[in-house]
This record gives C-alpha cells, sequence and structure tokens, in this order.
C-alpha cells in the first residue's frame, strides 16, 4: 500500500508537491504505514542486537553449512552492529536504514517475480509441463526439500525465470542523477550534469533487435550463449557497480520457491496471455515516451 501512495504522487501533480500532500488523508496514511514499516526494521535491529554475542565471527565454523548448502556467513546485519560495536561511526539510524532497503528490495521484487512466473505459466501449460519433467528428474517421487545443489540442475526453470524478468521485469526503470558531463562513447554527444538519465529496462528488453517477436514468451530467447546480444540488453537486475546486490540470493530463492510450489501444484489461469500482457504492461509500461539507445 506504501508502493501504492509512492506511484499515486508521481502520476498525480497536486500529490506531488508537500504543501498539499500534506494536507490529504493520503498522508495519515502514508505515516500509519510508515510506522508499521519502519516499526518492523527496528524491532528486527533490536532484536539482532540483543541476540548478538550468540552468532559472532568467532563462532562460526568454516564447514558449518546452511540448509542450501551454502558456507554460514556474518550475515549483513550481524556484520554491520558489530563494525558499529568495534567503533566506527554507524548510527543506529544508518543501520536501520540499511536494513529497510535490504527489506524492501528483498521481497517486493522477489515477490513480483515468482507472481510473475506462476501466472505465464498458468496460461502457458506446455512451458510448465517442461517445467515440471525437469522436476521429475531432479526429485523423482521424493517429498524432500530442494537443496544447493538441486538449483544449479533447474537449467529450465532459470530459462523461465530470465525470460520472465525479460517481459515483465519487477523493475522496470531505473534513474541516475549525472553529476558530471559524460561524453558518450558512441556518439558525439554530452549529457550534461545535473540530467536525470532514466534507463527503460521494460523498453530494452522489448526491443525487436535484441530480441526476435519480443512480444512472444519464449524461454529459449535464454537457450545457449547468445553471443549476438548487446552485454546490456538483459538487465533486470540492473549492471555495473551498483546492480542488485541481491541477484544470486533472488535466483536462488526463486528457484526454491517455484520449483516447490511447482512439483506439487499444477498452476491454471483463466485469463489469456493478451489480458495478462495488458495488465501487467499497464502497471510496468511506465517507462513509455523513454527512449534510450544502447551505448
Ligand atoms: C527478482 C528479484 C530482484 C530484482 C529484479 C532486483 C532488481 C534490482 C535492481 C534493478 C536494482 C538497481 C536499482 C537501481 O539502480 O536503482 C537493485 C538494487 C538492489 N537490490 Fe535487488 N532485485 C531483486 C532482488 C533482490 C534481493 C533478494 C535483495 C536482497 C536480499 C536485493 C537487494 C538489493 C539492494 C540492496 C540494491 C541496492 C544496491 C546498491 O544501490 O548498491 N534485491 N535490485
Amino acid at each position: 500500500r506504501m508502493c501504492d501512495i509512492l506511484h499515486k504522487r508521481q502520476l498525480k501533480i497536486h500529490l506531488r508537491l508537500d504543501p498539499l500532500f500534506n494536507l490529504t488523508g493520503v498522508k495519515k496514511e502514508q505515516e500509519r504505514l510508515l510506522q508499521i514499516i519502519h516499526g518492523l526494521t527496528r524491532k528486527v535491529v533490536r532484536e539482532k542486537k540483543s541476540s548478538q554475542g550468540s552468532m559472532l565471527r568467532d563462532d562460526l565454523d568454516d564447514n558449518d553449512e546452511n540448509d542450501i548448502g551454502e558456507k554460514r556467513r556474518l550475515a549483513f546485519l550481524d556484520l554491520m552492529i558489530e563494525t558499529a560495536n568495534n567503533g566506527a561511526n554507524i548510527s543506529d539510524e544508518e543501520i536501520k536504514e540499511e536494513v529497510d532497503t535490504i527489506m524492501f528490495e528483498g521481497h517486493d521484487t522477489t515477490a513480483a517475480g515468482s507472481s510473475f512466473v506462476l501466472c505465464l505459466l498458468g496460461i502457458h501449460q506446455h512451458v510448465q509441463e517442461q517445467v515440471y519433467a525437469e522436476l521429475r528428474q531432479i526429485f523423482g517421487d521424493s517429498k524432500r526439500k530442494a537443496t544447493f545443489g538441486d538449483t544449479l540442475e533447474m537449467k529450465y526453470l532459470e530459462r523461465v525465470i530470465f525470460e520472465t524478468l525479460r517481459m515483465f521485469p519487477p523493475v522496470p526503470m531505473i534513474a541516475r542523477k549525472i553529476n558530471e558531463d559524460v561524453q558518450l562513447a558512441s556518439k558525439n554527444y554530452t549529457i550534461p550534469a545535473g540530467t536525470t538519465v532514466v534507463i527503460g529496462t521494460y523498453k530494452i528488453h522489448r526491443r525487436e533487435d535484441l530480441y526476435p517477436h519480443p512480444e512472444t514468451f519464449n524461454p529459449d530467447n535464454f537457450l545457449g550463449a547468445y553471443p549476438n546480444r548487446h552485454y546490456y540488453s538483459y538487465i533486470p537486475f540492473s549492471a555495473g557497480p551498483r546492480s542488485c546486490v541481491g541477484r544470486k540470493y533472488a535466483m536462488l530463492k526463486l528457484k526454491v520457491l517455484l520449483s516447490t510450489v511447482l512439483r506439487h501444484y499444477r498452476v491454471v489461469s483463466n485469463l489469456t496471455e493478451k489480458d495478462f500482457k495488458l495488465q501487467a504492461d499497464i502497471i510496468l509500461k511506465r517507462t513509455d515516451g523513454f527512449q534510450i539507445q544502447l551505448e
């Protein structure tokens, strides 16, 4: 609901202006929602702080693995609290802000991504059958939980996820404010400092010169090495030094989550592909009107 408010403020001019926004009921609702959100992150930090000591670096055994086979490391929040305790200049509020970021980035995006995969598999039954066949091959009749090793074998499911994030990227666009003049490598053009540049992920992912039949859901777009495609033609997690820190974790989480659902249930949909695309596109198509040349 907080996201709805943010989106409303982008679309409705009178809500953009703080003095007007502050007079509305939406602002009151925002305050109430933020209390819930920040209350939760404060609680996470508080609980972590009070349980610290039981999970510090020295206690971690190098050979200790968690249930998906990853080596246990000091978690991000533990690390920040430990750093603060060791005299670094990080305030509680700054730690909370980092936790806000991770919690928001980590859950909204994967929730959207996994929902889009399930919707598409509901529509494309033949694709779902192939996913199911792959999962049968990996798990047979076993009811055991997915391991990290299993996720490495989910090659077809991985392609389905990639293709879903291509057509329906949960983060459909990103933006950067340019701090200094940028001379484009490919063209005699300088973007002046102070400009906000919008990268239209959704738009790039639907370019016909990059993806033949871009409006068609086709997991085989990610078959093989696809060497002819531009390096930045697929950017659901952005790219470069400020790209998604949760990328690997997100793919792991999506595979574990989706394989668990799809091993046990067949997903059906009474939407046609056209209906679904219409609905999802309305949400994601905010980049329309922006054009960006791939450099
Ligand atoms: C399908 C799932 C996900 C997608 C599509 C996604 C996408 C993105 C994108 C496009 C960005 C760049 C945003 C920008 O530059 O404005 C980003 C940044 C980020 N993501 Fe993700 N993300 C996903 C999952 C996750 C998860 C699971 C976590 C954490 C557990 C996470 C944590 C972050 C953080 C902390 C940043 C900011 C990095 C920085 O500014 O240096 N994301 N993500």
